[in-house]
């Protein structure tokens, strides 16, 4: 697999909730890859956790923060990276995230819900529904579509991911 791969970068993208920090360290496991997790990220260099960072400095701050993040781990190869919900909202990070293959690991609206009840870390988790709707044509444009269903362990999804792995890089060529 890892031959096959040739080092090219796996980035996950999803609304919050969906599972991308979870499975992409699995997926970094499995492919014997590094593992970058953006949120994790700003928060080591802002000094603060997420819900901070947009309390004080606000969310334009956070995305710049985000795409300069962005911009430094996509200089590796053979990474899996957790991206941020809204990651693909800023046009220039589709630059970054087209350097490798690009995962939209698609979640239901009410297992969202119930993950994401006690989490508060996620600013905008309250916007779930309409960031949903708004950002849908944004995470279609995806490599690969993982639609996830309830009873998947998060295991499963990354055997999933790596199974439809070599035809996405015969289609990318
Ligand atoms: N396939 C799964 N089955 C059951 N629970 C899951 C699955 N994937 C993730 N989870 C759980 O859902 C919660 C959210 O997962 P995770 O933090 O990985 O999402 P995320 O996409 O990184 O979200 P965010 O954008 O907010 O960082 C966690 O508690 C995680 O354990
Ligand atoms: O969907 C979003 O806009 C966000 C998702 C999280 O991963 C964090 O990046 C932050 O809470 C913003
Ligand atoms: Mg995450």
């Amino acid at each position: 697999m890892n031959q096959l791969l040739q080092g090219v970068d796996v980035y996950l993208i999803g609304i919050m909730g969906a599972g991308k920090s979870t499975i992409g360290k699995i997926l970094a496991r499995k492919l014997n890859y590094r593992f970058f997790d953006t949120d994790i990220l700003i928060e080591r260099v802002a000094g603060k956790k997420i819900a901070d960072i947009f309390a004080a400095e606000g969310e334009e701050y956070f995305r710049d923060l985000e795409t300069q993040i962005l911009k430094e781990v996509s200089a590796y190869r053979s990474s899996a990276i957790a991206t941020g919900g809204g990651i693909i909202q800023k046009p220039i990070n589709w630059s970054y995230l087209r350097q490798g293959l690009i995962v939209w690991l698609d979640v239901d609206l009410e297992i969202l819900k119930k993950r994401l009840s006690k989490d508060q870390n996620r600013p905008l988790a309250g916007k779930l529904e309409s960031l949903l709707e708004k950002r849908y044509p944004l995470y279609s444009q995806a490599d690969m579509h993982i639609k996830c269903s309830s009873n998947q362990t998060p295991k499963q999804v990354a055997d999933s991911i790596i199974a439809r792995i070599p035809a996405m890089i015969m289609n990318k060529k």
